[in-house]
C-alpha cells in the first residue's frame, strides 16, 4: 500500500518464495539486506513481514517503540499446540499477566527448598559423573546435555530432578529429542501454513510429540493439585495453582488450567533445546581452540581450584571465562532471525507505516555479527569481550536473548546454566577431539529458527 518499507517484488500467492532459500532463510535475508538496507518487507505467501537488520533498527523498534512491537508472531507447529496461550505465544493482557508471574516465580530464589543456582549445581554434578563414566572413550554429548538441561527445568517445575534412568523422564525427554532431530522446514511453514496442514511429513510427528508432552505435563499438574499445601509451594506448578486459587473471584484473570499447562510447556520447549545446543556448540568451539580451553583451565585453577564447586559469585573474578561464555553465545547466534514478533497497532516506524498485526523479524545475527562492534565476526575470539587490560568488556550488542519487552524470560536461568555447566566440566576434564583440531568444522547448520553445530564426538580426560 506504499506505506510498508520497500523490498523484493512479490508474486501473487507465493510472495517472495522464489527469492527465499527455504533451507537457509537467514542467509537470504542477509543477502536482501545488502540490497534493501536495514528495514525492508518480504512476503511470506500473501503476508507481509518487515525485517529489521542491524543494531539501530532493532533497538529503535524493540526498545524505543517497545510497546508497539511487543506482539508475538507465528511460531510454526507450536502455535497449534499452545493455541495462543502460555508466555511465549500469548498477546495482550494474558501475556502481561503470565510473563509477570513467570519472571517473578523464576526469579524467586526461595521457591521450594533450593534456589535455582543450587538446582543447576546439583545437575552439573550428575553431568560430570556421566562424563566421567565414559572412561575417556569417544561419545556424542547431545543426550547428556539435553538430560541435564531439562532436568534443571524439571526441578524448577516439578520440584525435583529425575534419575537419568527413570522411565517417565526418559519418555518425556525422548519426545523433545525426537522433535529436535526431525527436520522441519520452518520456512515452508511460514510461507504456506494452511497448505502444510494438508501434507504428511515430519511436522505431523512433531505436533504429535508436543501433544504427548502436554498431556504428561497436564497429568503432573493433577498430582500437584492433590497434594498442594497453599502455605508452602514446592515448585512452579504449585506457585501457579496458588495463583489460580488467589484469583478465583477475578473473571479477568488469566490464571487457569490451560495457561498453567501451556506456560509449563513453554519453559521446556523454550529452555531445553536452546541451552543444550549452546553448551554442545561451546564444547565443539573449545575442541577447535585448545589454546582457549587452556586459558579457561588456568583461570578456573587460580580462582576456584579443584576442590570446591564453582558458583555464580566466581564469575566476576573470571573475566576470561566470562568472555568465552559470551563469545560462544555470540558466535553461535542461536536464533539468527529472532522469534517472530508483530506490531500490536498501526505503527509509524521511520518514514513507514506498518499495519497492525504485520509480522516483524528483528534479526539478532545482524547485531551479533556486526563487524563495527566485533571485528572479524566470523572468528571465534573471546577478545571480542575483553578490553586491553584483560577485563570483561560489556556491550549492548550482546543480544542472543533479544531485547525489549519480550526479551527471553529464561535469560537469567540460561546464563547461569551455561556458566556453571561449562566451568564444572572444564574444572574436571580436558576435552580431547577425535581429529586434528584444525580440521574441525565449526560452521553452523542453519535452519530458519535456530543454528546448531555439526554432529561430533569427543573424549574427556579427567584432570
Ligand atoms: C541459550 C539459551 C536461550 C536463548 C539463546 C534464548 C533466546 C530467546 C529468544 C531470542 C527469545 C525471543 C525473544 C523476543 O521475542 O524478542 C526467547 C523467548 C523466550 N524464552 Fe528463551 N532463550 C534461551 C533459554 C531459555 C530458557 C532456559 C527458558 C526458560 C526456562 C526460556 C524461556 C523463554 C520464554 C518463556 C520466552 C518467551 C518470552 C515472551 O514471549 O515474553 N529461554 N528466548
Amino acid at each position: 500500500n506504499g506505506k510498508l518499507p520497500p523490498g523484493p517484488v512479490p508474486l501473487p500467492l507465493i510472495g517472495n518464495a522464489l527469492q527465499l532459500n527455504t533451507k537457509n532463510l537467514p542467509q537470504s535475508i542477509e543477502k536482501l539486506s545488502a540490497k534493501f538496507g536495514p528495514v525492508f518487507t518480504i512476503y511470506l505467501g500473501t503476508k507481509p513481514a518487515v525485517v529489521l537488520y542491524g543494531y539501530e533498527a532493532v533497538k529503535e523498534a524493540l526498545i524505543d517503540q517497545g510497546d508497539a512491537f511487543s506482539g508475538r508472531g507465528p511460531i510454526p507447529i507450536l502455535d497449534q499446540v499452545v493455541e495462543g496461550k502460555g508466555i511465549g505465544s500469548s498477546n495482550g493482557e494474558a501475556w502481561k499477566q503470565l510473563r509477570r508471574f513467570g519472571l517473578t516465580t523464576l526469579r524467586n530464589f526461595g521457591m521450594g527448598k533450593k534456589n535455582i543456582e543450587e538446582r543447576i549445581l546439583e545437575e552439573a554434578h550428575f553431568l560430570v559423573e556421566r562424563f566421567r563414566n565414559t572412561h575417556e572413550g569417544a561419545f556424542d554429548p547431545t543426550s547428556f546435555l539435553i538430560h541435564a538441561v531439562s532436568n534443571v527445568i524439571c526441578s524448577v517445575v516439578f520440584g525435583d530432578r529425575f534419575d537419568y534412568h527413570d522411565k517417565k523422564f526418559l519418555k518425556l525427554i525422548d519426545l523433545l529429542e525426537q522433535n529436535s532431530k526431525l527436520q522441519l522446514s520452518f520456512t515452508m511453514y511460514l510461507l504456506f501454513p494452511t497448505l502444510m496442514d494438508y501434507f504428511p511429513g515430519p511436522h505431523k510427528k512433531i505436533l504429535k510429540n508436543f501433544r504427548a508432552f502436554a498431556s504428561f505435563v497436564s497429568e503432573r499438574t493433577k498430582i500437584n493439585r492433590e497434594s498442594l499445601d497453599l502455605s508452602c509451594p514446592r515448585d512452579f506448578i504449585d506457585a501457579f495453582l496458588i495463583k489460580i486459587e488467589e484469583e478465583k473471584q477475578n473473571d479477568q484473570s488469566e490464571f487457569n488450567n490451560a495457561n498453567m499447562v501451556k506456560t509449563t510447556l513453554d519453559l521446556f520447549i523454550a529452555g531445553t533445546g536452546t541451552t543444550s545446543i549452546t553448551l554442545k556448540y561451546g564444547l565443539l568451539l573449545l575442541l577447535r581452540h585448545p589454546e582457549i580451553e587452556a586459558k579457561v583451565h588456568e583461570e578456573i585453577d587460580r580462582v576456584i581450584g579443584r576442590n570446591r564447586r564453582p558458583c555464580m559469585a566466581d564469575r566476576s573474578q573470571m573475566p576470561y571465562t566470562d568472555a568465552v561464555v559470551h563469545e560462544i553465545q555470540r558466535f553461535v547466534s542461536l536464533v539468527p532471525l529472532n522469534v517472530p514478533r508483530t506490531v500490536i497497532r498501526d505503527t509509524q516506524f521511520r518514514q513507514f507505516i506498518i499495519p497492525k498485526g504485520t509480522i516483524i523479524f528483528p534479526t539478532l545475527k545482524s547485531i551479533l555479527y556486526d563487524s563495527r562492534e566485533f571485528p572479524n565476526p566470523d572468528q571465534f575470539d573471546p577478545g571480542h569481550f575483553l578490553d586491553e587490560n584483560g577485563a570483561f568488556r560489556k556491550t549492548d550488542y550482546f543480544m542472543p536473548f533479544s531485547t525489549g519487552k519480550r526479551i527471553c524470560a529464561g535469560e537469567g536461568m540460561a546464563r547461569m546454566e551455561i556458566f556453571l555447566f561449562l566451568t564444572m566440566i572444564l574444572q574436571n576434564f580436558t576435552l580431547k577431539p577425535l581429529i586434528d583440531p584444525k580440521e574441525i568444522d565449526i560452521s553452523p547448520i542453519t535452519t530458519t529458527m535456530a543454528n546448531r553445530p555439526r554432529p561430533f564426538q569427543l573424549c574427556v580426560v579427567p584432570r
